[in-house]
């Protein structure tokens, strides 16, 4: 089974994607991880980020380990334990850039695919990011576009990272999904997916709200 879970920043795909697969007993992929990935390498090797040639090259060399285990995240990068980094602001105020360049989205897009049909052989798994229902797993038994409210989202982003000033948190919410929107259509629901608003809703919630329909679409694929 494939469960693909798409929305903006702030929405809670993250945990409640990780808290699902859990749940469920099923692995976890957080593809924005991915993008992370190649804009680390990118900043770290001095790279200028518009040489869309060379960030493609620099995601096509990059060795990559993203665990897909939700009780144990971890990203190594061509050796290099890069969990923590990528959660950096510096990181997160220029991701758009790399998650905007085509030639990046393809290759991590073939690199997502594999995981995901070697995650097949094990029960299944719950895959989070922007286009995940209407790109890479187009074929995913249910499909979730998790949204909340702009204020809700900021709100949560600034409860986890307390350092952001309220420029910095409009920019990380507002900003990259304008800019992040020109590439993924995750502002409204594809055809067959489900919108969950979890303004309003505890994170708890949702997870039981996304692992019940779940189980429901999964007895329905025994019974035909
Ligand atoms: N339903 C919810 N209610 C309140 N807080 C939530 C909810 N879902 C997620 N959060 C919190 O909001 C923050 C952002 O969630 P995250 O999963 O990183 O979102 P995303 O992956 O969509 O950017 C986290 O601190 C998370 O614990
Ligand atoms: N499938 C995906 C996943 C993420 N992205 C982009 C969108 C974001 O700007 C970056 C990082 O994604 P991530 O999910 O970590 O971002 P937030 O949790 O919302 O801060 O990558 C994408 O374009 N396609």
């Amino acid at each position: 089974m494939i469960i693909a879970v798409d929305g903006p920043s702030g929405s809670g795909k993250s945990s409640t994607a990780r808290g699902v697969a859990t749940r469920l007993g099923l692995r976890y992929l957080d593809t924005g991880a991915t993008y992370r990935a190649v804009t680390w390498s990118a900043v770290e090797r001095g790279l200028d980020l518009d040489d869309t040639a060379a960030v493609a090259q620099r995601a096509r060399d990059l060795e990559l380990e993203v665990s897909t285990d939700p009780g144990r995240q971890f990203v190594v990068a061509d050796g290099t334990d890069i969990t923590a980094a990528i959660r950096e602001p510096g990181i997160s105020e220029v991701v758009s850039k790399i998650a905007t360049n085509l030639d990046v989205r393809h290759e991590l897009i073939r690199r997502q695919r594999a995981i995901i049909d070697d995650a097949q052989e094990t029960g299944g798994i719950v895959v989070e990011g922007r286009d995940i229902a209407t790109v890479v797993a187009t074929d995913a038994e249910l499909k979730v576009l998790l949204t909340a409210d702009q204020d809700a989202r900021m709100a949560r982003r600034g409860a986890e990272v307390s350092s952001l000033t309220a420029d910095q948190l409009r920019d990380q919410i507002v900003r990259r999904d304008a800019d992040d929107s020109t590439v993924s259509e995750f502002q409204v629901a594809s055809d067959g997916a489900v919108t969950i608003d979890s303004t309003d809703l505890t994170l708890e919630e949702v997870i039981d709200v996304i692992s019940r329909l779940a189980k429901e679409t999964s007895a329905q694929g025994r019974e035909l």
